[in-house]
């Protein structure tokens, strides 16, 4: 049996009273055992929404379409989309798909210490584990904690913190796939660092990342390929070196220039609201090489080493 993601064509839509948000628009992606994804993008362009599908954690007002298939050798072929929520709960969340979530803190219970939360998902995960304690602690130092930052309550973690034992939490059931969403937030260099150095490790091992991420420098140095959203929409997924160095995409070009070490200048403009979408690119009313093709919406070739939605790519 081939582990695989497969995410194919999923768009996410929230009702609204008068509107609609398009909020994820037809992704596809693959992800298998020893590939770290790093996805990147705007603030608002859909890449919490596609993790929290995934996981079955959308509210009642989001309408979904695609599928997700699961496949690997620790349950049942399932399509994410449309398994209940009982089946994400038992045998999904923590056992094949772990998630470090974007606001770790307020999935902390605030009134027992991030010990005995850990505790209680290694004996949920290990019931014939002889010391919870010894392994709680274990994956603590994975995720960059000492024993002692573990007998604190949530609101006394600092964010970083907090981050860290979100991480932990979602290493105890050893997922073979992780969505770490932002997990560098709030982290100090030396703390990023440690942060990759464990993602890199455990790609390393045969498990595979999905890195949600603004920081282009932390993707570039642990992906081994780049997924670039814009709008709800991929617009280009190619290894690191061609993504950040030979883009294809204008937007992508734009958000290279933005990283520290080159120009450091943001993309002029911003970014559509997601309830009124042109019908064509979506970029093309910022795009500097925009002309009338980009009337209609580019299509991105899904399975290809390096593909661009443009029809003007660099
Ligand atoms: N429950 C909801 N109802 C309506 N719109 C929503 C809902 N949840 C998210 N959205 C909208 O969907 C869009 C995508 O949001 P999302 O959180 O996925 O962005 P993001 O790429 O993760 O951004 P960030 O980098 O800031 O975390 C945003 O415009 C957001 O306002
Ligand atoms: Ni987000």
């Amino acid at each position: 049996m081939v582990t695989e993601l497969a995410v194919d064509h999923v768009s996410v839509r929230f009702d609204l009273p008068g509107a609609t948000v398009a909020a994820v628009a037809d992704v596809s992606l693959r992800l298998r055992p020893g590939q770290c994804l790093a996805l990147v993008g705007e603030s608002g362009c859909g890449k919490t929404v596609l993790a929290s599908a995934l996981l079955g954690f959308l509210p009642g007002n989001a309408q979904v379409s695609g599928s997700a298939t699961l496949s690997d050798d620790r349950g049942p072929t399932l399509d994410l989309l449309s398994a209940t929520d009982q089946q994400l709960a038992t045998s999904v969340r923590g056992r094949r798909i772990g998630l470090i979530p974007q606001s770790p803190a307020s999935h902390l219970t605030p009134v027992r210490t991030a010990r005995a939360q850990l505790e209680e998902v290694v004996r949920a995960h290990h019931p014939a584990e002889p010391d919870p304690r010894g392994r709680a602690n274990g994956v603590a130092a994975r995720a960059g904690l000492s024993p002692a930052d573990l007998d604190h309550y949530p609101h006394e973690l600092s964010g970083g913190m907090a981050q860290r034992v979100a991480t932990a939490l979602a290493l105890v059931g050893d997922p073979w796939l992780l969505i770490a969403d932002e997990p560098t937030t709030g982290l100090d260099h030396h703390l990023v660092e440690g942060l990759l150095e464990e993602f890199r490790r455990l790609v390393a091992d045969g498990h595979a990342v999905l890195l949600i991420t603004h920081d282009l420098a932390a993707a570039q140095r642990v992906a081994d390929r780049i997924a670039v959203m814009y709008a709800g929409r991929l617009i280009e997924i190619g290894p690191p070196s061609t993504v950040l160095d030979a883009p294809g995409h204008p937007y992508t070009r734009g958000l290279g220039d933005a990283l520290p070490d080159r120009a450091f200048t943001a993309v002029p403009g911003m970014p559509p609201l997601l309830t009124d979408l042109p019908p064509g690119c979506s970029f093309a009313p910022r795009c500097d090489r925009v002309g009338p093709e980009c009337a209609e919406l580019p299509t991105l070739a899904a399975d290809a080493e390096h593909a661009v939605a443009c029809h003007r790519p660099c």
